[in-house]
């Protein structure tokens, strides 16, 4: 019995995509389909672990690739997991994967934009129609009697046709009746180069049928000729099983590019056999671009487990701390049983110690670019500088070394690009802080009327405007022996570098000034904690800190915006007694309005809003008339 069902929608569009679209690389058809392949093997023997007989009576499992001159086809098949009547129509007619359907949604309707996008991400089975103008899939699952079997067929347009069959094999053959220009594929050594070039690393065999050049008889010319024979055209040993010096970056990156999705090679690769108590090999790679969400924290992590070469899970989030989840790649471990489950991997010691040296392979990555290679420590910074601070918060252990790593924009630097080693190497003499200041954005940091007075000094400060910053330094309160300061919190004491003429000055400012504070105290009494004098400000009338210990307005704003509960924080008000403005308030019949403005700009320059916009809008034009 046969049935026609229709596409759902998305697969529709997306067929359309790949079969009108210019590919510029239409041989990675064969990679999908060979991946799908091993991927089919890999499920069999991962559901094999709890049922043997699933194998039947053939448990060598591998991918045949044939072709048939006459027909015009191209035939990969496997003996791994197969699929069911339902499957096929669900897996082959539906797109389930949440990735395919972000991608579908990022899809502009631009022929060229898109093409390139669908080539960066690769469609999978579907990849099948940019050679074809007919696909049919032939399977039976594992486990189902021969007369279960599906043969599913469809031209690529609307619709796919479902038959049940008789099939003795176990597994999927797919199909391809190429379209006429394409078929250069039906051509052994052209097959061989392309396996050669994406699949060598598939750990199963891939075999095609041997061929022999036979003399034309009759004066006809020779022609290559099957002999029966099948040879094995990969080197069917899982890459990172093998030794470091027989694989080239080459066969790295195209390895990377197959696990990751990314068309653009790894930053940084690292492979090795860790052997003493626990026993696992790592393939790890950095990307050169960060995913676009790469800021979710409950995004999959982008490691592989496999035990003893069996695969087990994607994404298997232990085995690497939150804040490397920008990794790729592959953890082949010894020690762990085959059933493992995400809940036990959690618990494993050998997990945890799995965990440890990644992440410490990762950091020497992340050092050796840094040491050896500016410019690709520039391009690690830039996608996922932001992220790696995190770590300061996560993990205690590599605090230190983490630090090392991190680069910041400051006030005489335009690029992010200072270490806290290179700040130190240039503080002044009698310094005894690292300074920063956080803001919303760099532009803000960097205009903040807190900078003012170091930057009379020349006194170079830290400007950090990623989200992640305030929560980060939390915790990390010295480099190196040298304590860091926010220059937005507390009252600056600049200490040595300020000369005794200028503290006298502050003092006395201070008492002169007091009945003066005390009446703006009063005023700002609902939005001020405190009002004080300060030596900080040069060119400013007045800025807001808080208190050592407390949140910053920034942090404060930020997680307000994100819903989140925060606790009422009250700065302080500090005014500059040299500036004309703040001058003008002793006697001013609008103390209260300039009071109120005093508090309410120091608010803007930092990136606030005053609490009643429209008031101070009213005060402004008071005055301004
Ligand atoms: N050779 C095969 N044997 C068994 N199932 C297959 C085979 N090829 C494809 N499938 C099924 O069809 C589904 C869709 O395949 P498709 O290649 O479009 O996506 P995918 O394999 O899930 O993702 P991707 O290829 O991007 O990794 C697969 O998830 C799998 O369930």
């Amino acid at each position: 019995m046969s049935k026609t069902l229709s596409f759902q929608a998305e697969v529709a569009q997306l067929l359309k995509l790949v079969t009108h679209s210019l590919y510029s690389n239409p041989e990675i058809f064969l990679r999908e389909l060979i991946s799908n392949a091993s991927d089919a093997c890999d499920k069999l023997r991962f559901e094999a672990l709890n049922d043997a007989g699933l194998y039947e009576t053939d448990a060598e499992l591998k991918v045949r690739v044939s072709f048939d001159k006459a027909a015009k086809t191209l035939t990969i098949t496997d003996n791994g997991i197969g699929l069911s009547q339902q499957e096929a129509i669900d897996n082959l007619g539906t797109i389930a994967k949440s990735g395919t359907r972000d991608f579908m949604a990022k899809l502009s309707g631009d022929q060229k934009n898109d093409a390139q996008l669908i080539g960066q991400f690769g469609v999978g089975f579907y990849s099948g129609f940019i050679v074809a103008d007919k696909i049919t899939v032939e399977s039976r699952r594992a486990g189902l009697p021969a007369s279960q079997g599906v043969r599913w067929s469809s031209d690529g347009t609307g619709e796919f046709e479902v038959t049940e069959i008789e099939r003795t094999e176990r597994g999927t053959s797919i199909t391809l009746h190429l379209k006429e220009d394409s078929l250069d594929y039906l051509n052994a050594w052209k097959l061989k180069g392309i396996i050669n070039k994406y699949s060598d690393h598939i750990s199963l065999p891939i075999m095609m049928e041997k061929e022999e050049w036979k003399e034309g008889e009759n004066d006809q010319p020779g022609e290559m000729a099957k002999t029966g024979d099948w040879e094995t055209v990969n080197q069917a040993a899982a890459l990172w099983t093998r030794a470091k010096k027989d694989i080239t970056q080459e066969q790295y990156d195209e390895f990377y590019k197959q696990i990751s999705y990314d068309s653009q090679a790894p930053l940084a690769t690292t492979h090795n056999r860790v052997e003493g108590a626990t026993e696992y090999t790592q393939l790890l790679f950095i990307p050169a671009k960060a995913p676009m969400d790469m800021f979710n924290r409950d995004k999959a992590a982008g490691v592989k487990l496999y035990v003893k070469r069996v695969f087990i899970m994607d994404d298997a989030q232990a085995l690497m701390p939150t804040y490397l989840r920008f990794v790729k790649g592959v953890v082949d471990s010894s020690d762990l049983p085959l059933n493992v489950s995400r809940e036990l991997l959690q618990e494993s010691r050998a997990v945890k110690a799995i965990r440890e040296g990644c992440t410490k392979r990762v950091l020497s990555m992340i050092e050796d670019l840094a040491a050896n290679d500016a410019e690709k420590f520039a391009t690690f910074q830039a996608e996922f500088g932001a992220v790696l601070k995190e770590g300061l918060g996560e993990d205690f252990a590599n605090r230190d070394r983490l630090a090392k790593l991190l680069r910041f924009t400051s006030s005489t630097t335009d690029t992010a690009t200072v270490s806290f080693a290179d700040y130190k190497a240039r503080m002044k003499e009698g310094q005894d802080a690292i300074y920063y200041i956080t803001a919303d954005t760099l532009a803000a940091a960097k205009s903040s009327p807190q900078l003012e007075i170091f930057r009379k000094k020349g006194i170079e400060v830290l400007l950090m405007a990623d989200r992640v910053d305030e929560w980060a330094l939390n915790y990390l309160h010295e480099f190196d022996g040298t304590p860091l300061q926010s220059v937005a919190k507390g009252a600056v004491d600049l200490g040595k570098l300020q000369d005794e003429d200028e503290k006298k000055a502050a003092e006395e400012a201070q008492t002169q000034f007091k009945p003066m504070l005390d009446k703006l105290k009063d005023a700002l009494k609902d939005k001020a904690s405190d009002v004080r004098a300060t030596t900080r400000l040069v060119d400013s009338p007045a800025c807001l800190v808080v208190q050592d210990g407390d949140m910053s307005t920034q942090l404060a704003r930020m997680l307000k915006q994100a819903g989140q509960a925060v606790p009422e924080i009250k700065p302080i008000l500090e005014v500059n007694a040299q500036h004309p403005l703040v001058k003008k308030l002793e006697g001013s019949e609008h103390f209260e309005d300039l009071a109120n403005i005093l508090f309410d700009q120091a608010l803007l320059a930092e990136g606030g809003m005053p609490s009643d916009p429209a008031a101070y809008v009213k005060r402004v034009n008071t005055l301004l008339l």
